[in-house]
């Protein structure tokens, strides 16, 4: 048996146990580019969300997150080549035709908050009635209770009730991505993705978003968040997924993570200390070109404990896909 058809047997297993609401193995995602090229976008993703779940996806720019949700809703572009599994409550959304996905997973069993929320926004609609027509679409609520419901949804998202019935043009940044959030939530979809929810917001609308989004989880989803923002990671996150130049390079438990043990690859060490409220150093250079990735660790050229062995590629063990990891803190 290969190790790819036996990591999928284990995502259906971990998922069939009932561990899991989403079981992610060996996700790749290619772009074939003209001229033959190719960019590996995401490398061999694997990861459990269990029910109740918040796991943050976290990296620098172009990593690969988006992506990674994007191949989840079968709404990547035709250049992409997928592959791997991706086990929702037994379907294989990896494998699942258009007709499955658009009926039964995008906002039913799948909700998306959209990184770029004004472009999935009808024009010449107001936020209330995308808001009202997303209720009447995903549950069987009653006309007369609609308007109730998109109101409620309006209000966990924290978007304005004064702000209803303005259209989308009329919306700053925000307010676009808060209506976007109130969309996702309606459908009450087992797993949640939101791709930088809080993109645009100032630090107190940061913090009333996640917690909603934390709320949706404790009610017994799952909650991917993908997100630049690691201080709204730490304050949701169960755990944390680092990804580097398309690939999940660590995964920790939120409390080591951000507590003083810390994470154990220097790439994920060097996020956190490019924050301000820590040692405000960046991580030296730039990430590879997903087009011209090398054939051992991606990060190697940055990495301060690179050596000779980082020319092969490290499997993750325990967590972490580094030959060198660093040691706990404490
Ligand atoms: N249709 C496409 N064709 C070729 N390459 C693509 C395509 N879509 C995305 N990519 C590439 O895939 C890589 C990953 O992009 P992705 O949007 O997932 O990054 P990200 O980590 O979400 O970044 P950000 O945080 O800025 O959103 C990028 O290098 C991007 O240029």
């Amino acid at each position: 048996m290969t190790a790819r058809i036996a990591r999928a047997l284990q995502a259906v297993t971990a998922e069939r146990a009932g561990d899991a609401v989403l079981s992610v193995r060996g996700l790749t995602v290619r772009f074939r580019l003209p001229g033959g090229r190719t960019v590996a976008a995401v490398g061999d993703a694997d990861f459990d969300l269990a029910a109740g779940e918040c796991l943050a996806l976290v990296g620098e720019s172009g990593c690969g997150k988006s992506v990674l949700a994007s191949a989840l809703l079968g709404l990547l572009p035709g250049n992409a080549e997928t592959s791997g599994t991706a086990f929702l409550d037994g379907t294989d959304l990896l494998a699942a035709d258009e007709k499955t996905l658009a009926r039964t997973v995008r906002g039913r069993r799948v909700g998306l908050v959209p990184q770029s929320p004004a472009a999935h926004l009808t024009p010449v609609r107001t936020v209330r009635s995308h808001l009202e027509e997303t209720v009447r679409a995903l549950t069987g609520t009653s006309r007369r209770a609609r308007r109730k419901t998109a109101e409620d949804a309006a209000d966990r998202a924290a978007f304005p009730a004064g702000h209803l019935d303005r259209y989308p043009h009329e919306l700053s940044g925000g307010l676009a991505q808060r209506a976007a959030t109130a969309l996702a939530l309606i459908g009450d979809a087992r797993l949640l993705l939101a791709d930088e929810p809080t993109t645009g917001l100032d630090r107190d609308l940061v913090d009333r978003t996640v917690d909603e989004l934390r709320r949706h989880a404790d009610e017994g989803r799952a909650l991917l968040l993908i997100t630049h923002d690691l201080a709204a990671a730490a304050r949701i996150a169960d755990r944390v997924a680092v990804m580097y130049a398309g690939r999940i390079v660590e995964v920790a438990p939120a409390h080591r993570f951000f507590g003083p043990t810390g994470p154990r690859h220097p790439y994920a060490r060097g996020l956190l200390d490019a924050l301000p409220d820590r040692a405000f150093t960046p991580v030296p250079g730039m990430p590879p070109e997903l087009s011209a990735l090398p054939d051992g660790c991606a990060f190697a050229p940055r990495c301060p404990r690179a050596t000779a062995r980082c020319a092969t590629r490290p499997e993750p063990t325990a967590g972490v896909a580094c030959h060198h990891p660093e040691q706990p803190r404490a």
